[in-house]
């Protein structure tokens, strides 16, 4: 069985790591893609664990070398799910979850059909500033940015396939894993000749009438 992309957006201080980093733990077969980005580095933040923090000039390379499975310009800053990552976890049959803007999901959506698109939305405009203005991550000018690009992101919600109201954050942790695990269960993703075959093991043609 190959492995699913799971894409989550929303707009910037939603909650959207907050809900994927307690997930993480609590199933099974999931890994997240870390993104390349040439923001630089908030305090805490790990390179390889967070983001690979490169520079302009490198992620331009990479982007010319077609290493990226989409990428875009997000606050000014570039952002990009690294190919190779994906499509070897894809062959594996494992769960890999996408933390990336809307022009991203978009992109993802016209080449990978069988994804499953999240948003994540928060429960008013002023609430989402509150959550910026508390985490303390983000100058006044780029957090203009940030609300700024929550409209249009807004905007684009009905070509997800889901939406979670981020209000309270232990439902929308159960929400989002809800989603992931009802979709393993999807017929598509799971029923072939070979399973046919094993459900039916024993029966004998005249059982079954054929
Ligand atoms: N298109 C795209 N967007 C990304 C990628 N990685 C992160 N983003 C998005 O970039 C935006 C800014 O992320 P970040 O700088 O971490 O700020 P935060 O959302 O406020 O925590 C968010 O909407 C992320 O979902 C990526 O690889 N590709
Ligand atoms: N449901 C919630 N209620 C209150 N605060 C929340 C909730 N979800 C997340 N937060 C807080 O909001 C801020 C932004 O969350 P974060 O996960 O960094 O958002 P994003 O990854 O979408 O930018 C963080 O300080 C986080 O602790």
């Amino acid at each position: 069985m190959k492995g699913t992309l799971f894409v989550v957006s929303g707009p910037s201080g939603v909650g959207k790591t907050s809900i994927i980093s307690a997930l993480m733990n609590k199933l099974e077969n999931i890994v997240f893609s870390v993104s390349c980005t040439t923001r630089p580095p908030r305090p805490g933040e790990v390179d390889g664990v967070d983001y690979f923090f490169v520079s302009r000039d490198k992620f331009i390379e990479m982007r010319e070398k077609g290493e990226f499975l989409e990428w875009a310009e997000v606050h000014g800053n570039l952002y990009g799910t690294p190919k190779k990552f994906v499509l070897e976890n894809i062959e594996k049959g494992n769960r890999i979850i996408l933390d990336i803007d809307v022009q991203g999901a978009l992109q993802v959506k016209r080449n990978f059909d069988d994804a499953v698109f999240i948003f994540v939305a928060p429960p008013s405009y002023e609430v989402l500033k509150e959550r910026l203005l508390k985490r303390g991550t983000e100058n006044s000018q780029s957090m203009l940015k940030r609300l700024e690009n929550a409209k249009w992101e807004m905007s684009k919600i009905v070509e997800f396939d889901y939406l979670i109201v981020n209000s309270d954050l232990e439902k929308s942790i159960l929400a989002m894993k809800s989603i992931i695990t009802a979709e393993s269960y999807r017929t598509r993703r799971i029923l072939d000749e070979a399973l046919i075959k094993r459900l039916f093991k024993g029966v004998s043609e005249s059982e079954t009438g054929n």
